[in-house]
């Protein structure tokens, strides 16, 4: 398994020893999302911007891989499923990491909505792509998070704990999590796990300086990175928004560095 080691090692940014992922897969759940409907440019606008990887889709990795900036990892998302679901929540496999890897992707991606009716199969979902990603030499970013009709608090500190130790439990190689907002708890299961844990944004919030406020909240307690689409993408300025998240994930001079996105060297 030290080659998965050394492709996560890629997604962090030597310096600041942290990650920025872009997500670019809310075409799959959300149809023409303001923002997010094209991703040709969006690959050229972070060329400009200390990012380390993007999320896409497979339709988008056989037909944008080539405008992928070079050293940029790319994350294969192997989930889908609809706004439209019933239920909304479901998720369910619609790439193989064989198929993701074919197709350039250096890591997969699977998303596991957890505490609901369905969440056995998307357990074993995560499971089996767990196991096809380590049979192929590939990382594997699990993105869980509590969702349900009984769920009461999506922001639960120890459900959110729960799927930080589930993630890892199952052999994924990073997890991502919304941030609970307790440092205490959220941290003492950053240091239980061997994977590093990302923030995941969610729903763009109304109130970006509070967004980036809870980032640092989060990497202070020990989160590695950021895996966020919506909350910077769908601000008025998305280069400005990307900008401060940058900033906050890597320091201040990463924040617009030019070419950085091909500085990255690779092991
Ligand atoms: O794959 C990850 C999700 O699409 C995260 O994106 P988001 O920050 O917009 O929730």
């Amino acid at each position: 398994m030290i080659g998965c080691a050394r492709k996560v090692s890629r997604l962090f940014d030597p310096q600041s020893g942290r990650t920025v992922i872009l997500p670019l897969d809310h075409g799959v759940g959300e149809g023409m999302l303001p923002g997010i409907e094209n991703i040709p440019g969006l690959l050229a606008m972070i060329r400009d911007f200390s990012v380390q990887g993007v999320v896409l889709n497979k339709g988008p990795l056989r037909t944008c891989l080539s405008e992928v900036p070079p050293g940029l990892q790319v994350v294969g998302q192997l989930s889908g499923g609809t706004r439209h679901a019933v239920p909304p929540y479901a998720r369910s496999l619609v790439c193989s990491t064989h198929e993701a890897v074919r197709l350039g992707a250096d890591m997969v991606a699977v998303q596991v909505n957890m505490a609901n009716d369905l969440e056995d199969r998307m357990l074993a979902d995560l499971g089996l792509a767990c196991d096809d990603a380590h049979n192929l030499g590939v990382p594997i970013l699990a993105i869980i998070q509590p969702k349900g009709d009984r769920i009461v608090n999506e922001m639960d500190p120890s459900l959110i704990c729960h799927c930080i130790r589930l993630g890892a439990e199952l052999g994924a190689d990073l997890v991502g999590v919304p941030y609970s907002g307790d440092a205490k708890s959220f941290s003492r299961t950053c240091e239980a796990v061997s994977p590093p844990v990302l923030i995941t944004g969610g729903p763009s919030r109304p109130d970006f300086p509070s967004f980036l406020a809870m980032v640092g909240q989060a990497l202070a307690a020990g989160a590695s990175g950021t895996c966020v689409g919506r909350n910077v993408l769908q601000q008025g300025d998305p280069r400005e928004a990307l900008a401060r998240l940058v900033e906050a994930v890597h320091g201040e001079q990463a924040a617009q560095a030019p070419g950085s996105g091909e500085a990255t060297p690779p092991i």
